[in-house]
């Protein structure tokens, strides 16, 4: 095998408070577990087709650790496996992915660190299938990959979203309403049900069971009975009415992920008001959650995540992403980590979560 001296790092896709956290940990192992040299490549996929790189060295990487965000930016549009061009003026993918080996080849990198979701994983897999030496490292606030028991990002999401619902509570009881919180998460109800059941929620809707309305209005309707004049209700982004569909806030028709998902918070919002003649106010959360500081474990988990990543490349375990199967990080294959992982209705957490009463309108 090929002596490693230089290493390659980018982040893609959605941006998620931890990212600093792991490149930091990513550049700082390197040099000092293997006095090894790491390259930056700015913007994800863009920066690998363009060859936009810089130098990452201890002084680059110092004091970021409690900073949301990447240095080194992102973006969720550019797939060298299908990077779009204009052509005489029309819209056109191109396969650039033999440009962006050529790149990494000029710059002497002898392993690639993606940190990314799905979609970033994906192109990895497929720089790994054509003989690119790449590690993943799984990052998204949504928590919706398979083979790790977290991502990193996910625990700062919800303690955003647990804050959001805290300060939802007391207005929501001076006032006698209903307080409904809508979050991210895409097709997966992580966000809803952790922040749900930290903050208190009277229901939490996911996308993993599709709600009966009716049954959402009893359970509001009890608590009023019982007292309790007011409810918080959590809703992922991603859920929808038994036998209804997703609500879509816009279709990006020319883009990989063409689905923005958005508006069900609005959407019950009226039927829940006309079934309960409660006042009833939406909060969208947006990309709140995606901001800002990351919590301590999330800071842990990056450090653990971007050195762990490094020792892989070192140890050759490319096509590889690290993975928490607690209390250990482990590598783990691309074809696995990519794997949607969605919330088990019949899981302890939701069992739990209506054993204290949250109704999950099934
Ligand atoms: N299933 C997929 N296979 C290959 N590429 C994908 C897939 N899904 C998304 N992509 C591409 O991956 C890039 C990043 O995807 P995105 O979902 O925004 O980020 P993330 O890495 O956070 O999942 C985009 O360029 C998108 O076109
Ligand atoms: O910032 P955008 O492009 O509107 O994307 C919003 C989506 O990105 C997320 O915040 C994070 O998803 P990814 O980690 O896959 O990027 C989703 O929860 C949300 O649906
Ligand atoms: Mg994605």
């Amino acid at each position: 095998m090929k002596a490693i001296k230089r290493i390659g790092v980018l982040t893609g896709g959605g941006d998620c408070p931890g990212l600093n956290a792991v490149i930091r940990a990513v550049v700082k192992t390197a040099i000092r577990r293997y006095n090894v040299e790491v390259v930056g490549i700015i913007n994800g996929f863009h920066g690998l087709v363009n060859d936009v790189m810089v130098p990452l060295n201890e002084e680059s990487v110092a004091g970021i650790v409690h900073r949301g965000g990447t240095i080194l930016g992102t973006t969720n549009r550019d797939n060298p496996f299908r990077y779009a061009v204009e052509k005489d003026g029309e819209l056109a993918f191109e396969d650039r992915s033999e440009q962006c080996i050529q790149n990494l080849r000029k710059h002497n990198i002898d392993g690639l660190i993606v940190i990314g979701g799905d979609g970033s994983l994906n192109i990895a897999h497929q720089f790994h299938a054509k003989g690119v030496p790449v590690v993943g490292v799984p990052k998204t606030i949504d928590n919706d990959l398979s083979s790790t028991d977290y991502t990193f990002g996910f625990d700062s999401a919800v303690t955003t979203a647990t804050e959001a619902i805290d300060k939802l509570h007391t207005t929501a009881e001076s006032h006698h309403r209903i307080m409904i919180l809508e979050v991210m998460g895409r097709y997966a109800g992580w966000i809803a049900l952790y922040s749900g059941v930290a903050g208190g929620a009277d229901v939490i809707l996911i996308p993993e069971i599709p709600f009966d309305l009716g049954k959402v209005c009893d359970h509001i309707r009890a608590r009023n009975e019982r007292g309790r004049k007011f409810s918080i209700v959590v809703i992922a982004e991603g859920a929808s009415e038994k036998g209804g569909e997703m609500v879509v806030q816009q279709r990006v028709e020319k883009s990989h992920d063409p689905i923005r998902l958005g508006g069900i918070g609005q959407e019950i919002a009226h039927k829940l008001e006309l079934c309960t003649q409660m006042e009833t106010r939406v909060t969208v959360l947006g990309h709140v959650q995606r901001g800002g500081s990351p919590t301590s474990a999330d800071r842990i988990l990056s450090t653990r995540y971007g050195s762990s990543a490094v020792d892989a490349v070192m140890a050759g375990y490319f096509g590889h992403m690290v993975a928490l199967r607690t209390p250990k990080i482990v590598p783990v294959p691309l074809t696995e980590a990519i794997e949607m992982k969605k919330v088990n209705p019949q899981g302890q957490l939701v069992q739990a979560a209506k054993a204290v009463g949250i109704s999950f309108g099934d």
